[in-house]
C-alpha cells in the first residue's frame, strides 16, 4: 500500500536529484523536470522531441515581463512558456535563475500561455519550495496513471502528523534548568524543537515562534534581527519565569537556505527582501504556523502570550486554535546593515515596528 505523505517525500527527493516527477490535478496530469537539478542530458532523456515547455511561477514570469499573455483571470497562476527551438537548457536556466537577470540579455521572443492543469502546475511549484530549489521546470503532459495526487502533498505538510520524538534536560546560557523537546513527522525533513524555560505557573507562557535563520542564529549576520531576537526572547522568558521558544525549521521564511542566499544576492543588487522573493518566484512569506500550533498543543499549552511584531503569526495561531492572550512586542535596535530590512518589514509586510 502506498502512503501518500511518503510518496510526496519521494517526489521531493526526486526533484532534488534531477529526476522527473508526475503530478495529477483536476482533469489531467503533467510531468516535470526541475531546471535547477537538471542538465542537458537529463532534458534529452525527459524530452527527446524537444517539445517540453517551461513552467514558471507568476512572480518570476511577471519579473521577466512574460505574464502578459497568460491567464489574467487567475493572477497567481503559474505560467507556461512555449518551447522554441532555441530554448535549450542554458536558455531555460536563464529563465529560472534571477541572479543573471541584470547581466544577461534575454533571448526571445517568448510566448507565455496558460498551463493545461493549473493545480498540478501549482503543486510542482510548491514541491520546489519544499525541496529548496528554484521553482522552474520543464513540463509536458503525462498519460500514466501513477502521478502523485495533490492530496499527497497536503498530507506531507499536515502539521497534525507531528509528534514528540525526544525530550531531555538542556542547560543553556540563558537558563540552566531548560528542557528541550524535539518534534517530527515520519516523512518531512525538518525536525522542529521547543525549548522550555522555567516551570509552568498556570498562567499563559511567554512564547516566541523563531524561524530558523542559519546566518543570523549561528553566524552573527547583521542583515537581519534574528540572532538578537532569539537571545532576547530567551532572556525575557527567564525573567518572566515560564516560557517556550519554538525553533521552527523554516529557514528563509520557508524557502530554504540556498534560496534565501539567492534572495540575499538579489538584495546585493538593490532589491528589497519582498521583491527578491518575488523575482525568485516565491511567496513573500511561505511559512505555515500551523506547525507551531500543533507543537503547543502537544505541549499542552493552548493559551499563550506571544512575542512578535508580526500580526500574521497571531492570526495564524488563532486560526489554528491557539488563544493569544497578549501580543508582546519584540523589537531590537537596528544596525546599519538591517535598517532597510526592518523598514521593509514595517512598510511592506505589516510588521508592527
Ligand atoms: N526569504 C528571506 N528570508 C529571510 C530574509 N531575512 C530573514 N529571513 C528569514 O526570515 C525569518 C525570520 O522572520 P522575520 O520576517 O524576520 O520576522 P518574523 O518572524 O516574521 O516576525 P517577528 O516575530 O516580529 O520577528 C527567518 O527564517 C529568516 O531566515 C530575507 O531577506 N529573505
Ligand atoms: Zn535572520
Amino acid at each position: 500500500m502506498s502512503d501518500p505523505a511518503r510518496d510526496a517525500a519521494r517526489a521531493i527527493d526526486a526533484l532534488r536529484r534531477g529526476w522527473p516527477v508526475a503530478l495529477a490535478g483536476e482533469g489531467g496530469a503533467i510531468e516535470v523536470l526541475a531546471i535547477e537539478s537538471g542538465d542537458a542530458n537529463r532534458l534529452a532523456d525527459f524530452d527527446a522531441g524537444g517539445r517540453a515547455d517551461v513552467l514558471l511561477s507568476a512572480g518570476r514570469a511577471a519579473t521577466l515581463k512574460l505574464a502578459n499573455q497568460a491567464d489574467a483571470a487567475v493572477p497567481d497562476a503559474p505560467v507556461r512558456i512555449e518551447r522554441a527551438p532555441w530554448l535549450d537548457f542554458a536558455a531555460a536556466t536563464a529563465l529560472a535563475d534571477p541572479q543573471f537577470d541584470l547581466a544577461t540579455p534575454f533571448k526571445g521572443p517568448f510566448h507565455a500561455a496558460p498551463v493545461a492543469v493549473p493545480d498540478a502546475a501549482a503543486a510542482a511549484l510548491r514541491l520546489a519550495r519544499i525541496a529548496g530549489i528554484l521553482p522552474a521546470f520543464f513540463v509536458r503532459p503525462y498519460a500514466g496513471t501513477d502521478a502523485l495526487p495533490i492530496a499527497a502533498i497536503d498530507a506531507h505538510e499536515d502539521a497534525g502528523r507531528l509528534a514528540i520524538a525526544a525530550r531531555a534536560r538542556l542547560p543553556v546560557v540563558a537558563a540552566e534548568d531548560a528542557e528541550i523537546v524535539a518534534f517530527r513527522t515520519p516523512e518531512a525533513a525538518g525536525e522542529h524543537v521547543a525549548l522550555l524555560i522555567g516551570q509552568p505557573t498556570g498562567a499563559p507562557p511567554l512564547v516566541r515562534l523563531h524561524s530558523e535563520c542559519l546566518t543570523g542564529d549561528a553566524l552573527g549576520s547583521l542583515k537581519c534581527d534574528c540572532g538578537p531576537q532569539l537571545q532576547a526572547a530567551l532572556a525575557a522568558m527567564r525573567a518572566d519565569g515560564w516560557g517556550i521558544l519554538l525553533y521552527l525549521r523554516q529557514e528563509g521564511r520557508g524557502i530554504g537556505l540556498v534560496n534565501k542566499l539567492r534572495a540575499y544576492a538579489l538584495q546585493d543588487q538593490g532589491f528589497d527582501t519582498v521583491d527578491a522573493n518575488t523575482r525568485l518566484g516565491f511567496a513573500i512569506d511561505a511559512r505555515d504556523f500551523g506547525v507551531a500550533a500543533q507543537m503547543l498543543r502537544l505541549l499542552g499549552q493552548t493559551r499563550i502570550r506571544l512575542m512578535t511584531n508580526n500580526p500574521e503569526k497571531v492570526a495564524s495561531l488563532e486560526a489554528a486554535g491557539i488563544a493569544v492572550a497578549e501580543r508582546v512586542p519584540h523589537k531590537l535596535p537596528p544596525n546599519p546593515h538591517n535598517e532597510r530590512y526592518l523598514a521593509t518589514k514595517r512598510d511592506r509586510t505589516g510588521h508592527q515596528l
